[in-house]
């Protein structure tokens, strides 16, 4: 069995509380050197990787002296905005001893419901990586309460992976992996190497947080590899502690659980596409522009863009047609109805001097797009 981080170009790497902070003592700087130095190989090996790292709230309790985890909301959400100073400057250091820069992303749930928030969060994070940096993400805690929380980072992981279409997602723990029950309750617990992520037996198997550092347990880590899976993101959850885990990984050696997606990525984005049965409205297309998208799989230009109908914001699904009314393809479109009307049948060179400001050449990118 291969590893199926071997292959993956681009890498989400999910690093938990108790394993950041050494189980609440304080950030653990050998680890976290660790992680970053094995980072920097995979960048070396062309793999573009995003980090999320959870140790907030862990760290700001340290650092304000709270030896139990606070119940108030609002003391948690002072602890996770202290904590993340924290992690922030262990994580700008180590990555610049390998020369590497680093982003701090805060995200909620909102940014990623918000077609137009996920738009700007998915391209702020492809220019990141464009760019060399190293994307550190953690959840915005100051600003979310508990019933718009994503709850946990490996949920947060996930949909990072279904964001900026990720080949895999490594969730690093402070177990060695999936076991048929918590190896901490359960002395004869068996270590599942590999299996179908979305495979509902794996849910009965896992149970919560071993320690109170953590919050998700193995259950959000399973729910987590099954919702990568539907963007075609295999998952690997392994031992953080794991001598050269990461390079290992990366080298094809088969460490830890393997959750193999069973969608491949194309088809799964399509398939995401395919579903916005509800388009938010229509373009209609010149015929050099539907040549272009069929025959060529180019993107779609506003100068090919001859009428514009409906009312729809940046981030939503439209269909484009073409003059005679047929739709050729379906995608998210980067301007607003509006915005589109105005720049339609113009060079992308003057979307700037027309609309005062540019968020991208195209009207729609073609890989936030499936012909039909
Ligand atoms: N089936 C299982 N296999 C492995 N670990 C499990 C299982 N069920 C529950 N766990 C618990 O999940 C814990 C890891 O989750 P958590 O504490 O949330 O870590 P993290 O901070 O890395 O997210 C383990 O320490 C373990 O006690
Ligand atoms: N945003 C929180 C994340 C909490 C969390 O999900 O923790 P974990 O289960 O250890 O990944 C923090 O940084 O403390």
């Amino acid at each position: 069995m291969n590893s199926v981080i071997q292959k993956a170009k681009r890498l989400i790497i999910k690093v938990g509380s108790s394993l950041v902070t050494n189980d609440g003592k304080g950030l653990d700087a050998a680890a976290i050197a660790k992680w970053a130095e094995q980072i920097a190989q995979l960048r070396a090996l062309g793999k573009e990787v995003v980090l999320v790292s959870s140790g907030a709230i862990a760290e700001g309790m340290q650092r304000l002296g709270f030896d139990r985890r606070p119940t108030s909301i609002h003391e948690l959400q002072a602890c996770a905005a202290v904590g993340q100073m924290g992690l922030a400057q262990i994580y700008e250091t180590s990555f610049r001893h390998h020369g590497l820069r680093t982003a701090q992303v805060l995200l909620t749930h909102a940014d990623l419901a918000d077609r137009e928030r996920y738009l700007n969060a998915r391209s702020t994070l492809f220019t990141l990586l464009h760019l060399g940096v190293i994307p550190i993400i953690n959840e915005n805690d100051t600003v979310v309460t508990d019933e718009i929380k994503f709850g946990d980072n490996d949920t947060l992981g996930a949909l990072v992976a279904n964001l900026i279409e990720g080949d895999a997602l490594v969730i690093l723990t402070d177990q060695k992996g999936l076991y048929t029950a918590d190896p901490r309750k359960d002395p004869a617990a068996q270590f599942v190497h590999e299996a179908k992520a979305g495979d509902p037996a794996l849910e009965a198997m896992a149970g919560g947080a071993g320690t109170g550092i953590g919050r998700g347990g193995m259950l959000t880590k399973i729910l987590a590899a099954k919702r990568a899976a539907t963007s075609g993101a295999h998952t690997v959850i392994a031992w953080g502690r794991e001598e050269h885990v990461l390079t290992r990984l990366a080298s094809g050696e088969a460490i830890g659980t393997q959750l193999a997606a069973q969608t491949a990525q194309l088809t799964a984005r399509k398939q995401w596409m395919a579903d916005h049965l509800q388009t938010a409205g229509k373009v209609v297309l010149d015929g050099g522009a539907v040549q272009k998208l069929t025959g060529e799989g180019k993107s779609l230009l506003p100068i090919g863009v001859i009428e514009v109908a409906g009312d729809f914001g940046r981030g939503d699904v439209i269909t484009c047609i073409d003059e005679h009314g047929r739709a050729v393809a379906r995608g998210m479109s980067n301007y607003s109805s509006s915005e589109a009307r105005r720049i339609m049948r113009r060079p992308s060179t003057e979307i700037l001097s027309i609309l005062g400001f540019m968020e991208d050449p195209e009207l729609i990118h073609r890989d936030n797009m499936v012909l039909l």
